[in-house]
């Protein structure tokens, strides 16, 4: 897929199937996610990416007994929910910004530049006929999970990248007006 149909007809698959990106396709999506603007080269990005049952499953689990922690009289249907979340997509990739202490680069440009690389990797599985979709939701922001995966106080988790084979048709949208977003100065 060339640049221009990428960028002008990209779009979110909520539902996904196998395949997962293959070696291949991931070691570009890995190319591209290092590829992103990064102020003072701070390499602020972690992904951890979450493949196979198994381990999407231990990634449910994770999810379950955090949201237990928060609310310990919590219903077994919405533990189970909670169970359940990363199984709507054969692979899930946390996207992590590792803060550094830095006079010139605040915090926030850092979770920016991760943020660029969860998009740049959705946008090279696109690219390549694979589906993804960038969530976020409670589980970003829990104590437990961030435990789980050995976040320091700073760090963030910027997303969780689900991402597959697009089990659904393209959305039928009409395209935004883009110029109501635009003024000349
Ligand atoms: C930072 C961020 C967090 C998001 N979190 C969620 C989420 O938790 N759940 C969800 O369904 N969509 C979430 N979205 C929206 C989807 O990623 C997606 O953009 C939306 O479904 C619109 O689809 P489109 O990308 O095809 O326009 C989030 C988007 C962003 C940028």
């Amino acid at each position: 897929m060339d640049a221009l149909t990428l960028l002008t007809s990209r779009y979110s698959s909520p539902r996904l199937t196998e395949p997962a990106p293959s070696a291949e396709a991931m070691a570009l999506i890995k190319r591209a996610a290092v590829q992103v603007p990064d102020h003072g080269a701070l390499r602020p990005w972690r992904f951890v990416v979450v493949q196979g049952r198994e381990a999407l499953v231990r990634l449910g689990d994770i999810f379950a007994e955090a949201a237990i922690e928060e609310d310990p009289t919590i219903s077994l249907e919405l533990q189970e929910r909670a169970r359940q979340l990363p199984l709507r997509a054969p692979m899930v990739i946390v996207c992590i910004a590792k803060i550094t202490d830095h006079p010139k680069v605040p915090a926030a440009e850092q979770v920016q530049s991760t943020a660029c690389a969860v998009m740049a990797m959705q946008q090279m599985a696109f690219a390549l006929g694979y589906g993804g979709i960038w969530r976020t939701g409670a589980y970003t922001q829990y104590d437990y999970v961030k435990q789980a995966f050995e976040l320091a106080a700073d760090d963030e988790i910027v997303g969780f990248l689900y991402l597959g084979t697009p089990n659904g048709q393209a959305p039928n949208r009409t395209p935004l007006d883009a110029d109501n977003f635009f003024s000349a100065f």
